[in-house]
């Protein structure tokens, strides 16, 4: 895994920015996998600003979003959908159809299937976008996740609800299940850019780096991926913990 620290957040989201409006440029029919979650946040504000600035074009990119609550509307602003169309696809010349992000009104086990069949035929992944969960967890792929799993519905965790809880009115707010790419569908795609900040994962961050690689600890997987590029800001590091 090749790990780059950043002094800050900021600093995180422009590098993160201008490695992915790089490849966007080299390859123009890229497939990206993106994430949502507060983290890639501030890496979408400055792909729009690159769209803008450097006439970085997405007409030809296709993306595949990693999950989606059940049972939430894309008209619901805390659907995933929604977080798409606000912070990035509204912004960028992307096409519609070559959007992909699971339907969370659909049957559940069926959009799995679905979702598999267009990774499948719009596959593989070149770049896949990843935040860490405070638990380990990528995608909603929860501790415990088999590695071998593909798309599929996952029972939430009450420390994911509780985490998610602060983008709702409550915790009974929040839905209790998602549709979640599985992570051997993940770690299908070509190369991956995780994304971490904040002092609420320097725990994660650390049994990352140090950990086991072991079922309890989904990210742990990625040090099995042969192109794995972290970003990590100051925050997120361990003070016991300094990496070059
Ligand atoms: O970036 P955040 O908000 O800390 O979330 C971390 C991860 O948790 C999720 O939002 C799911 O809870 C992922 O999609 C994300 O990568």
């Amino acid at each position: 895994m090749d790990i780059i620290t950043t002094p800050s957040y900021e600093a995180l989201s422009k590098e993160a920015a201008s490695y992915v409006s790089r490849k966007v440029q080299e390859n123009p029919h890229i497939v990206l996998g993106l994430a949502t979650g507060s983290t890639p946040t501030g890496m979408y504000e400055q792909l729009i600003k690159n769209h803008i600035t450097l006439g970085t074009s997405y007409r030809n990119v296709t993306t595949f979003n990693l999950d989606e609550y059940v049972g939430m509307s894309k008209k619901n602003h805390n659907s995933y959908y929604a977080f798409m169309e606000k912070h990035l696809f509204q912004h960028i010349d992307i096409q519609n159809e070559f959007t992909f992000i699971p339907d969370g009104m659909s049957d559940p086990q069926k959009e799995c299937g679905l979702y598999e069949e267009k990774l499948r035929k719009h596959g593989p992944i070149d770049l896949q976008i990843l935040g860490l969960g405070a638990n380990g967890h990528i995608g909603f792929n929860e501790p415990g996740t088999p590695f071998c799993s593909r798309t599929h519905v996952v029972e939430l965790t009450d420390s994911t609800r509780k985490a998610n809880s602060r983008f709702f009115k409550g915790i009974e707010d929040v839905p209790t299940h998602a549709i979640t790419m599985g992570i051997d569908s993940i770690v299908n795609a070509k190369e991956i850019l995780l994304l971490v900040s904040g002092a609420i994962k320097k725990e994660a961050f650390e049994k990352l780096l140090y950990g086991d690689i072991s079922e309890d600890f989904p990210a742990s997987i990625l040090k099995k991926h042969p192109c794995v590029k972290i970003l990590a800001d100051q925050s997120a590091l361990d003070t016991s913990s300094i990496i070059a």
